[in-house]
């Protein structure tokens, strides 16, 4: 599959157009007075492979938060659909229920962008709105959005949070770093699938939704929490790593994979998640959560106890071993809906590739099967 934004090296994690994410990091703006990396920033730069100044970031993110607003149809599907609902099937319904505003026949790169640039700004919105119909007293009493600041900071002063400095610079940080990891994961590769079809952006990405919401891919970052919680709950707040080693060793023999451990291609830990344990470590109020020193603790110990075990090609913590924690000392306790920020972030890298593919004008994906016959056949 061609991927070009982004490339996943097993040993060294990913690089967005050739950079690493401290090289993304060093050259990336940030928000005025903050120091992460802007999604926005990041967002220019998979689409174009170019890293924007800041009039030219600055620019990008007016143009995206202008665009974040919801047309009233979509805000009605939204509040109509009952609080029981897991935010990521909601967040499914949000998107496609965008069809008929984002659908152009035309099959060219210049609609792909527009709806993209479109799909990537009510993301943030639509999340939201999803929060508060299903965690708070309900939509109507949203905050509207500020235009004059980022797509990240609109997004947690809508779900509560635009007081936090911490939360807002994390959410910064974590929607840049779920972007993009090349073509293969699931995600990704259905938006790249579905669009090759021609469907619209919206469609394309609504599908990869459903992809991110499978426990093995992006709700691994909801199954990590509730396994510390877990874990809190039965060895308390300061356990010790025997202890820990033990709970994993239940966990592994009770049939169960251990949430934030493993990948199908990095055998090393993810850069990813080492910029989330950074972010936490700089700042002492979040390196002194009993939740955050639990992440670290299984850090140390997990990856000798899935060496033991055997089965796992990769012993090493992947993205959703930290992300949930960090989340959740700020207070986003409600950890069903994590997975939808991975989505607000993913919509960045899919759609990039999928403006790529069009410009492209890349074929149907469209492969072979054979039947199980025809395999024995191959290999006997
Ligand atoms: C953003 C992301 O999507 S990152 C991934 C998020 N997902 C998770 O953290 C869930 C836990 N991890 C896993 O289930 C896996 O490591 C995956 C899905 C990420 C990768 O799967 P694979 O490429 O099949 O991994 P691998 O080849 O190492 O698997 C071999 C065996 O090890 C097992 N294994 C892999 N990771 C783990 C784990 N964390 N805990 C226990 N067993 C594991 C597999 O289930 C498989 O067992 P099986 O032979 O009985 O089926
Ligand atoms: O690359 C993968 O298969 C899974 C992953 O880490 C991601 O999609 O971010």
């Amino acid at each position: 599959m061609l991927w070009d934004p982004s490339v996943l090296d097993s040993e060294e994690g990913i690089r967005f157009w050739g950079r690493s994410i401290p090289e993304c990091q060093e050259v990336l703006p940030t928000a005025p007075g903050g120091s992460e990396m802007l999604p926005e920033a990041m967002f220019w730069y998979l689409l174009t492979g170019r890293v924007p100044s800041e009039a030219e970031s600055k620019q990008f993110q007016e143009e995206l938060v202008e665009r974040s607003e919801l047309p009233t149809y979509v805000e009605k599907v939204l509040d109509s659909l009952p609080k029981t609902l897991h935010p990521m099937t909601q967040f499914v319904i949000g998107f496609a229920s965008q069809y008929t505003a984002g659908m152009k026949k035309a099959d060219y790169w210049v609609p792909a962008l527009e709806d993209s640039l479109d799909c990537v700004a009510k993301s943030f919105t639509i999340a939201a709105r999803i929060y508060n119909n299903k965690y708070r007293n309900g939509a109507s009493d949203m905050p509207a959005i500020d235009k004059s600041k980022d797509l990240s900071y609109n997004f947690a002063n809508q779900i509560g949070f635009g007081e936090s400095e911490g939360f807002v610079e994390l959410i910064r940080l974590y929607n840049a770093l779920h972007t993009d990891h090349e073509g293969g994961n699931v995600s990704a590769h259905t938006a790249h699938l579905v669009g090759s079809a021609l469907s619209d952006p919206f469609l394309s990405y609504s599908a990869a939704l459903g992809g991110l919401a499978g426990p093995l891919h992006g709700l691994a970052n909801q199954e990590v929490l509730r396994f510390i919680i877990g874990m809190q709950k039965e060895l308390g707040d300061h356990a010790s790593e025997d202890k820990i080693v033990e709970f994993i060793w239940k966990t592994l023999n009770s049939g169960q994979v251990i949430p934030g451990y493993g990948h199908a291609v990095l055998r090393k830990p993810d850069p990813r998640f080492m910029a989330l344990q950074q972010f936490g470590v700089k700042r002492k109020e979040v390196a002194q959560d009993p939740i955050f020193k639990y992440v670290d603790q299984l850090y140390k110990v997990a990856p000798g106890v899935l060496t033991e075990h055997g089965k796992t090609k990769n012993p090493f913590p992947n993205v959703d071993a930290a992300s949930g924690s960090l989340l959740y000392h700020y207070g986003l306790k409600h950890f069903e809906f994590y997975t939808v920020t991975f989505g607000t972030s993913r919509s960045m890298g899919a759609l990039a590739q999928y403006v790529h593919d069009r410009i492209l004008g890349l074929p149907i994906e469209r492969p072979k099967s054979l039947s199980m016959e025809a395999l024995k056949k191959l290999v006997v």
